[in-house]
């Protein structure tokens, strides 16, 4: 692989399941990454040292996935200057609203785009997003992603329509 655009990072290997979802959607768009355990709690040190360099090695967006207490994203977004789309990972009590707390209510000054709960492949569309910015063939393509995802909503009504109704009756997706 290239070298790596977006790095992956994550509190624990136990995330990758769900985390796996933000690498797929950036194999979709081909776009370099890089992945890693990361925890700001049990390697604050080398957390940090990721974070400061993560800029300087020429990452251009950094994506981070933690459960429970999950400081990472916010420790990350206050050591680098790269935008840090975080996901609250769901663990086995609380069902990811104590990791969503965590991620979602940082002070200002220090932004993390936060994204649903387990919601990793949106995380990995944000990212191609920020790099489709400046990148016109890559903008093109997400413009045919999201096509893509109108016909298939289409067809989502189409399909309702004529099991309720019968396919002849009015939507406005025809
Ligand atoms: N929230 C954090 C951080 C952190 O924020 O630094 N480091 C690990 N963790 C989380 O602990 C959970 C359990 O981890 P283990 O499965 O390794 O016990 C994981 O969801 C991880 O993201």
């Amino acid at each position: 692989m290239s070298v790596p655009a977006i790095g992956i990072v994550m509190g624990s290997d136990s995330d990758w399941p769900v985390m796996e979802e933000a690498a797929k959607a950036l194999d979709e768009f081909e776009i370099p990454y890089e992945v890693d355990v990361v925890s700001a709690h049990r390697m604050p040190h080398e957390m940090v040292s990721y974070g400061e360099n993560a800029a300087p090695r020429g990452l251009k967006a950094i994506i981070a996935g933690a459960g429970g207490a999950a400081h990472l994203p916010g420790m990350l977004a206050s050591v680098t200057p790269l935008p840090v789309i975080g996901v609250p990972v769901p663990l086995k009590y609380l069902d990811g609203m104590d990791s969503l707390l965590s991620i979602v209510q940082m002070p200002a000054g220090v932004p993390v785009a936060t994204v649903s709960v387990g919601g990793a492949r949106n995380a990995g569309l944000l990212a191609a997003r920020i790099m489709a910015a400046h990148d016109a063939e890559l903008q093109a393509r997400m413009r045919e992603f999201q096509e893509e995802l109108n016909q298939q909503a289409t067809e989502k009504g189409k399909r309702l329509r004529a099991k309720v109704n019968g396919a002849g009756s009015f939507g406005f997706g025809k």
